[in-house]
């Protein structure tokens, strides 16, 4: 990799499924020699998620696992096996992060919690990602991102105000918290890389859904009250949701008065500006029911292109609700370089978004994930005997 930020960095990842291998995959974009240590015989599960790709039964590859194992190395180890055990122990010698997403008290009952780590590497930054943290009274509970969207109130407030609660289509509860053990596992490395201490970072599903719930929880915090849901729509901004128009559905967000004012001259409703219904934002949003009703039947008339082309002129925010066929063959999406090759170990060449942040010097690849076991004899020469740390 070219100037990669990174550069250098060994993780070992304990990862399974999501959590812990997007937390590993943000590491290794960014540059990090990221080796994940796979249970004999099976490797992470998530190797057997569809689609798999591939003209031969036993040698076909998960795209899902693909998207969040990219540019890493495997090695297949029995934890439960002494001699397996302490090649784990020589590999922690010789690395910088530990990151593992297993139920907690899991890698301690195998003697490699943070505690025996440490003792081999204090400087060594280790990173649990678990449903509910290392202590408390749910520490030991497994956790699903749906029993985690559910528990930590987000279902809660996701869906139409009369329908059913629902979850985020996409798993941010894995993610989430992902994206936050990665950032708390730079963060620690620099000071680790000062001071020659380590750290254990205890990164909890809960508590980082709870984490960018920040609006919802401070709105309970101030009025003792709970969110509820409101669909597309905002407790404090109106018109901003989904609005029928004649074919399809679209968004507009008219999110503060100058905004306000151009959406009526678009919708030709100039009429509704001074409505002493809607004069201030928080008169807006608390009638926003009204006034979705007074602009329904004029939204209706057109074709969302037809809106969209015409709130775009006006400098008024607003998209089409995209599939995601859509949005990745976008001209936008094009231009942004975000949907490349990522080869598969058999040759196969799949699509991948890219790490999708831009740092200036470095470009983030789109190398093939490991096969199971790939790497074995390679990093434990690398990092051992060829490369060792002092
Ligand atoms: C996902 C889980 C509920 C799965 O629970 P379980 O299937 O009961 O697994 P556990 O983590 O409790 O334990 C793993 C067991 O595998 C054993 N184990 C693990 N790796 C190895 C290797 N390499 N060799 C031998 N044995 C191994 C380990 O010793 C444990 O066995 P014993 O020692 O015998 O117990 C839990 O792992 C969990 O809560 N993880 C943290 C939260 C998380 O990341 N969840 C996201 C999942 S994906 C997701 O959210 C989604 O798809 O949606």
């Amino acid at each position: 990799m070219n100037g990669a930020p990174l550069d250098g960095l060994r993780v070992l990842e304990f990862g399974q499924i999501a959590a812990g291998p997007f937390a590993g995959s943000l590491l290794a974009d960014l540059g990090a020699d990221v080796v994940k240590i796979e249970r004999r015989g099976e490797g992470d599960g998530m190797r057997l998620w569809p689609p798999l790709m591939g003209e031969q039964d036993d040698d076909r590859y998960s795209g899902n696992f693909a998207s969040v194992n990219r540019n890493k190395r495997s090695i297949a180890l029995d934890l439960k096996d002494a001699a397996d055990r302490d090649t784990v122990l020589d590999l922690v010698r010789h690395s910088d992060v530990v990151v593992e997403n297993y139920r907690a008290g899991v890698l301690d009952r195998l003697g490699l919690g943070y505690d025996a780590l440490a003792e081999v590497n204090p400087a060594v930054v280790y990173c649990s990602i678990s449903g509910y943290g290392q202590t408390g009274p749910y520490a030991r509970h497994g956790a699903f991102d749906v029993t985690v969207q559910a528990v930590s109130g987000l279902m809660s407030v996701t869906g139409e105000a009369d329908g059913e609660p629902v979850k985020c289509g996409v798993p941010v509860g894995d993610f989430v918290a992902g994206l936050y053990a990665a950032y708390t596992i730079t963060a620690a490395v620099r000071r680790a890389s000062q001071t020659g201490v380590g750290a254990h970072i205890d990164c909890s599903m809960l508590g980082t859904l709870l984490g960018i719930s920040a609006l919802q929880t401070s709105e309970y915090f101030g009025t003792g009250r709970d969110p509820g849901r409101l669909g597309s729509a905002h407790p404090r901004n109106a018109p901003y949701r989904a609005f029928r128009a004649a074919d399809k559905s679209f968004v507009v967000a008219a999110g503060n008065s100058d905004l306000w004012r151009r959406f009526c001259d678009v919708v030709g409703m100039a009429e509704l500006v001074d409505d002493p219904r809607y004069l201030t934002q928080e008169l807006r949003a608390r009638n926003q029911d009204a006034l979705t009703a007074d602009v329904d039947g004029r939204l209706r008339s057109r074709d969302a292109a037809d809106w969209l082309a015409a709130f775009e002129d006006a400098g008024v925010p607003c998209a089409p609700i995209n599939t995601f066929s859509e949005i990745l063959a976008d001209p936008h999406v094009e231009a942004m370089n975000l949907v490349r090759p990522l080869p598969l170990p058999n040759g196969v060449a799949t699509s991948g978004v890219a790490f999708p942040v831009a740092v200036s010097g470095h470009t983030a690849e789109m190398g093939a994930p490991p096969r199971l076991d790939e790497h074995h004899d390679e990093v434990l020469k690398e990092w051992i005997h060829e490369h060792p740390r002092a």
